[in-house]
């Protein structure tokens, strides 16, 4: 993986495992989709936590201005990023496999201690995930602000369809 789509990445996509792409893929369609650039890579907290320490630690340094992160089971990943960078950091519950119904990683992502906040979007929702981050980086970015309201007239638009044609 470790894909980059521009050198001047906005937005970093991590995943506690390769597992974790199937889902956490749609973030990376929302930004390609919004022309935003990012990069997505591996990143354990568990499993290679002085490579978390160190992504975490050179995050904003590197010009990204948000982190998106997922990981399944005993999801600490993006807590544990969030307690190292002062990037908003955004985290994506992944449903893994050997998961109680996807509660463990929705739980340890949401229920971060004062001081330490992690946007918890919905299990598997790193569509949202995208979304939100686009939303982020719009408050600064005026033709951004344009393309999301574009995005969301046309989900109106589809659903008074869907609602006429009843
Ligand atoms: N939750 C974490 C972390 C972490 O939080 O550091 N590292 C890996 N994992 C998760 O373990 C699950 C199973 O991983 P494998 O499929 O590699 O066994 C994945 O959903 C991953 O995000």
């Amino acid at each position: 993986m470790s894909q980059v789509n521009s050198n001047s990445a906005l937005v970093g996509i991590i995943m506690g495992s390769k597992s974790d792409l199937p889902v956490m893929q749609d973030a990376a369609d929302v930004l390609k989709e919004f022309g935003i650039n990012y990069e997505i890579t591996v990143v354990s907290a568990h499993r290679t936590p002085e490579r978390m320490f160190n992504y975490a630690k050179d995050a904003q340094g590197r010009g990204l201005k948000v982190i998106i992160a997922g990981a399944g089971g005993a999801a600490h990943l993006p807590g544990m990023v969030a307690s190292i960078t002062t990037l908003p950091v955004i985290g994506v519950p992944v449903k893994s496999s050997n998961s109680i119904d996807g509660w463990d990683s929705i739980l340890s992502i949401l229920q971060m201690p004062n001081g330490i906040p992690v946007a918890t979007v919905a299990l598997n929702a790193a569509k949202n995930a995208g979304l939100l981050a686009t939303q982020i980086l719009a408050t600064a970015d005026d033709t951004l602000t344009v393309k999301m309201q574009a995005y969301k007239d046309e989900l109106r638009r589809k659903v008074e369809e869907s609602a006429d044609s009843l």
